[in-house]
């Protein structure tokens, strides 16, 4: 049995693959505490799915495009074997991790997102450095910037772990802290080869609503 916290159809919002029709599963707890987590109402509530009910709820959007994410999604050991039974049945998987747990297990068919959290989020010293090997070429690693300070820290993170040459580099604002157009102003004045994004479902819906 899984706690899940929901379970719906709408437009990925983040990423690469920003704007592609995507069911999510939203699984409940989280075992970091960022401090600008969006996704509180996730870190208790939920009920419990086996499996196949979570398979037969995906399967009835009709999407193929399909992300776990949270709370944390790999603090339930389950979930290992959601993604694996999702990709058998010849869904594209998407992974969203806080990068604080192991991803070696993960299935390698899995598309991980996973985030090196920056200072600001008060959650740096939970990092799990040793997870950057295990990234794929098809990966993304995020940072998510919340000031000057945590930009600086992700140009040496990139550095320090040659990110960039390993997987795909994605910098995205903390809402309503970062002005977007001050990051963007620093990635082109040092003309870095990382994707810019926001959460774009916050600018199509309330920023607070649920379920989308
Ligand atoms: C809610 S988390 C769930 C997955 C996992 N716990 C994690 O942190 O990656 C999904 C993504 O939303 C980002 N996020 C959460 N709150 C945010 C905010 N206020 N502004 C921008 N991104 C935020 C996280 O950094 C993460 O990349
Ligand atoms: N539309 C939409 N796209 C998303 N991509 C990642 C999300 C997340 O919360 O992990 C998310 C989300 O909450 N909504
Ligand atoms: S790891 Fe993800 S879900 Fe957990 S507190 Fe941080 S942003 Fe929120
Ligand atoms: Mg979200």
């Amino acid at each position: 049995m899984l706690k899940v916290n929901e379970i719906y159809y709408s437009i990925q919002g983040e990423s690469s693959r920003a704007g592609l029709p995507c069911v999510f599963v939203r699984l409940t707890y989280c075992n970091l505490r960022c401090s600008y987590c969006d996704t509180e109402y996730a870190f208790y509530d939920g009920i419990d799915m086996s499996k196949e009910e979570i398979l037969e709820k995906v399967n009835e959007y009709g999407c193929k495009l399909v992300e776990l994410t949270g709370g944390e999604p790999l603090v339930q050991k389950e979930s290992l074997d959601l993604m694996k039974s999702l990709c058998d049945s010849g869904y594209e998987v998407m992974l969203e991790t806080g990068g604080s747990l192991p991803i070696d297990n993960v299935d390698k068919r899995v598309m991980i997102i996973m985030d090196l959290k920056c200072p600001s989020s008060k959650m740096e010293k939970k990092n799990r450095y040793e997870n950057i090997e295990f990234l794929k070429p098809g990966d993304e690693v995020k940072f998510v910037i919340g000031d000057r300070n945590d930009y600086e820290w992700s140009l040496n993170k990139i550095k320090e772990f040659e990110l960039d040459k390993k997987c795909g580099v994605l910098f995205s604002t903390v809402f309503g802290k970062l002005e977007p157009v001050t990051l963007l102003n620093w990635i082109l004045a040092d003309k870095l080869n990382v994707r810019f994004q926001l959460q774009m479902h916050k600018y199509i819906w309330k920023p607070e609503t649920k379920g989308v």
